[in-house]
């Protein structure tokens, strides 16, 4: 059987070489601790991780440590996580240390994947060769169920393929969960007989582990066509269980809320590349990874790589939906597909219902501007016989 690589950047303290620094991460992750041990047995050097490499990388080094593969539980994928990426980030050594990336062997990917990914999501819906494009209702909460479902309806008529809850917005009393589904579909229902289109929406079933199954079932009672789940929130384990259950027959869209609390840091913490490669496996249709324009930040070159890990062949696992969210608006679309390509979701929140003709028109106005890429021809251009796209540019500019 293959052994799992893990691949960190790392900073080690000043008493400590970058190789003692490497040595400490994969003792602390297999078979070592602080100290040598009495209750250490000759056959427990089979499990031993070892350093594959150092190399210096900007202010640190990178390193390679092989963790071998009886190590490992196959299938249980937050013990998968408690090696690669557990104690280590504490390790006094070390100054700073982020995992970078995790080449899994075949025999520890045995999971079923998405049921859907982006052909089954574009099945759906009827669509190829453009993006999809997504909204957020917002406010993220507060709304009522029948406002919500306006809103949904607004943004449908207006052309969207994809609606959302936002992250915090789940159960509350202000917005029942079985309320807003009914009222939703109703109202989507209604868009679909005047424009023949079908959209889908994800309604936000996170919570607790032992009841997350229920609510997604319930959900699709009520006429749910997509789920929605906060994965680091409410854990991988729990996307794996909705993904691999018979009777969740919808896609799954994965939001990544409190993601930046690992990936931010560029030398401390999680990167997204593994979160990626972990929600692929668990079975998400479709992930954030974030945006190159948007309002959270982010490296072009390294988002590139982490859809790259979503939708490059794997082992057989069909390849998952990228998202691009937060802070777009039409002005930034042209950018996003030039670096991103046409595979993706694109999704605005504000950057639809903060139109200032209103939702319809946003969501005009978001498709008018994938329509002049795939036209090639610049927002601004476009925007001279298309006024929802003018609107647009000349509240938030092309920038
Ligand atoms: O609600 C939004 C965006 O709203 P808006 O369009 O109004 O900014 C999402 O939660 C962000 O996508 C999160 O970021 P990421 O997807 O990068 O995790
Ligand atoms: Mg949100």
């Amino acid at each position: 059987m293959e052994d799992v690589i893990a691949h960190y950047y790392f900073r080690p303290d000043g008493r400590t070489t970058p190789q003692e620094a490497a040595q400490a991460i994969a003792e602390e992750e297999t078979t070592g601790t602080w100290t040598a041990l009495t209750t250490r047995q000759d056959y427990v050097r089979g499990l031993d991780g070892t350093v594959e490499s150092v190399e210096e990388s900007g202010r640190g080094y990178l390193t390679a440590i092989r963790y071998p593969y009886e190590i490992f539980e196959p299938g249980n994928v937050a013990q998968y996580l408690s090696v690669v990426a557990g104690n280590l980030f504490g390790l006094g050594r070390l100054e700073a240390v982020r995992l970078t990336d995790v080449d899994f062997p075949e025999s520890l990917a045995c999971f079923n994947g998405p049921n859907f990914g982006i052909e089954g999501v574009r099945r759906l819906l009827g669509t190829r060769n453009r993006p999809h494009v997504g909204t957020i209702i917002k406010p993220k909460v507060g709304l009522t169920p029948t406002d919500t479902a306006l809103v949904a309806y607004e943004a449908a008529s207006g052309g969207v393929d994809f609606i959302k809850d936002d992250e915090t917005l789940t159960n509350q009393a202000f917005c029942p969960m079985a309320d807003r589904v009914e009222a939703v579909m109703a109202r989507l229902d209604e868009a679909k007989d005047e424009t023949g289109r079908q959209v889908l929406y994800a309604v936000n079933i996170s919570d607790r582990a032992d009841k997350i199954v229920e609510r997604a079932e319930e959900a699709i009672e009520l006429g749910a066509n997509t789920l929605m789940v906060d994965v680091i929130t409410c854990g991988y384990s729990a996307l794996q269980a909705l993904a691999e259950e018979p009777g969740i027959s919808v896609p799954i869209h994965v939001h990544r809320t409190m993601h930046a609390a690992m990936t931010r840091n560029p030398e401390h913490g999680i990167a997204m590349r593994p979160i990626a490669r972990l929600v692929r496996m668990m079975g998400g249709d479709q992930l954030h990874t974030g945006t190159v324009s948007g309002k959270m930040g982010g490296n072009a070159e390294e988002l590139i790589l982490d859809n790259r890990a979503l939708t490059d062949p794997w082992y057989g696992f069909k390849p998952v939906f990228p998202v691009a969210s937060g802070g777009l608006h039409p002005g930034k679309i042209h950018a996003e597909l030039e670096t991103l390509g046409t595979e993706i979701v694109l999704q605005a929140g504000g950057g639809i219902h903060g139109h200032p003709d209103g939702t319809a028109a946003g969501a005009r106005a978001m498709c008018q501007a994938v329509d002049a890429f795939l036209e090639g021809v610049s927002a601004s251009e476009y925007a001279k016989d298309h006024v929802e796209l003018k609107h647009a540019l000349d509240l938030w500019g092309t920038s």
